[in-house]
């Protein structure tokens, strides 16, 4: 029946985003193991790499001016900001998904996301991001968060970096950082933790969609 309206609108129903929604609404949060294909997913972390190479990669800091030792002893990713309106070709693989996924939120859910911001991060080995929740840093308009792992398909789970979310309930949903999954979960709710890089480097794009 929905459908049927929807084609009138010439509106197609997306089952994955239809799948994100639902997760949503039932947990607050989402994991999409396919969000990315291979290929993709390939592509974003040659185009992370070449720029990590390139020392353009600084040191994450937590809100301004928390001296750097506190700051340290509670996450130790490199970032560094993508630029949407300089995409290059490789960024707007990334960009054109989260643009559809943002349309089509916005179209039935009334989410009112106006604006995005993505960094890629490296963790590397010994690095981990403490417990935390995404709207203390700086950003209340920040409403959903949405990561987005780069490793390789050799990534085991024994080189650590696991997502911990901390459900409402008090029990616990350990994610595993593996290649083409994405992960969206609301900002303002959910507290979570990246836990220690035990092997190799873990590869990301985080960011957040945002209200006005
Ligand atoms: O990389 C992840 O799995 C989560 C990163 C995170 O929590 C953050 O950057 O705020
Ligand atoms: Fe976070």
């Amino acid at each position: 029946m929905v459908e049927e309206l929807f084609e009138q609108l010439d509106f197609k129903v997306n089952q994955q985003y239809e799948q994100i929604i639902d997760d949503l609404l039932e947990k607050q949060y989402s994991i999409i193991d396919d969000f990315f294909d291979t290929e993709e997913i390939n592509q974003l972390r040659r185009a992370l790499l070449a720029k990590y190479e390139e020392d353009q990669f600084k040191k994450s800091a937590i809100g301004n001016r928390i001296n750097e030792l506190i700051e340290k002893a509670i996450r130790g990713d490199f970032i560094l900001w993508m630029n949407e309106a300089e995409a290059g070709e490789t960024e707007n693989i990334f960009f054109r998904k989260i643009t559809n996924l943002v349309y089509y939120l916005n179209r039935t859910c009334f989410m009112g996301i106006l604006h995005k911001e993505f960094h890629y991060a490296v963790y590397p080995k010994g690095t981990f991001y403490k417990r935390h929740l995404d709207t203390f840093q700086n950003d209340s308009r920040r409403k959903l968060s949405i990561v987005s792992y780069l490793n390789d398909d050799s990534w085991e789970n024994a080189n650590g970096g696991e997502l911990v979310i901390y459900k409402e309930d008090g029990s616990e949903e350990i994610i595993y950082p593996l290649p083409g999954r994405m992960v969206i979960f609301e900002s303002q709710v959910l507290e979570h933790e990246v836990k220690e890089v035990k092997n190799s480097e873990r590869l990301s794009i985080t960011g957040w969609l945002k209200t006005r």
